[in-house]
């Protein structure tokens, strides 16, 4: 095969070529968010990390999986739709991005309680994208406090994504060791 030939296979998605196409939706979707840090950083920082900490530090290179790590703040957070998510990624990709997808509509209360109780029963790809999601907000609360947020809420925060995360367990041991890790440093008991 010539060297010209290997490079022009347009049509032969190779697993890359799908990560990447994620991303730029993303990118394109949350061009205009900020992070709520005094920096505002770009809010596709966020999904791009949880993406990375899945496959650098999880060692995962399931497609679907980074895919939707990648995607799983547009419906939440931007005018993305499920049907947009299926009909670029297929149904495998919508239906984790689904599983992840907080209602924005139900008061914040009902939207946190719901997580903590459907937790234990989303698929193990979407448990991962849980666990890295709250693993990278966890980090980056560290990091640096959101603008309004007082000590409190920042503590209540990691309380309550240690209940979530009690539902997500024997899912990723890896993630789940550094979630340990922050949990204990932050005084809550695992
Ligand atoms: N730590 C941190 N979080 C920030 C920052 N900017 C935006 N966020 C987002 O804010 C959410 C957590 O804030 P909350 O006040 O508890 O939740 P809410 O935005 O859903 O109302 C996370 O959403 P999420 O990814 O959907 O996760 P989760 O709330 O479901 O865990 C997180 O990604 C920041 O600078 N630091
Ligand atoms: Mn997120």
């Amino acid at each position: 095969m010539s060297r010209s030939s290997t490079y022009s296979c347009t049509n032969m998605s190779s697993d890359a070529a799908l990560i990447l196409e994620a991303a730029n939706f993303a990118a394109e979707k949350h061009k205009q968010q900020r992070r709520k840090d005094p920096e505002k950083t770009p809010y596709i920082n966020h999904p791009l990390g949880v993406a990375r900490i899945l496959s650098h530090e999880g060692g995962i290179t399931d497609t679907a999986v980074l895919q939707a790590a990648l995607l799983h703040d547009t419906v939440e957070d931007t005018n993305t739709t499920f049907e947009e998510i299926e009909l670029h990624f297929g149904q495998d990709v919508r239906n984790i991005v689904e599983e992840v997808t907080d209602d924005k509509t139900l008061p914040k209360m009902e939207r946190k309680r719901l997580q903590m109780e459907h937790a234990p029963h989303c698929s193990q790809k979407a448990k991962l994208v849980k666990l890295a999601d709250k693993l990278y907000n966890l980090r980056d609360l560290k990091r640096c406090t959101p603008e309004g947020w007082s000590e409190q809420r920042v503590q209540e925060y990691f309380q309550w994504a240690s209940e979530v995360v009690k539902g997500l367990r024997g899912t990723n041991s890896i993630l789940e060791g550094k979630l340990d890790h922050m949990f204990m440093d932050q005084g809550i008991a695992v």
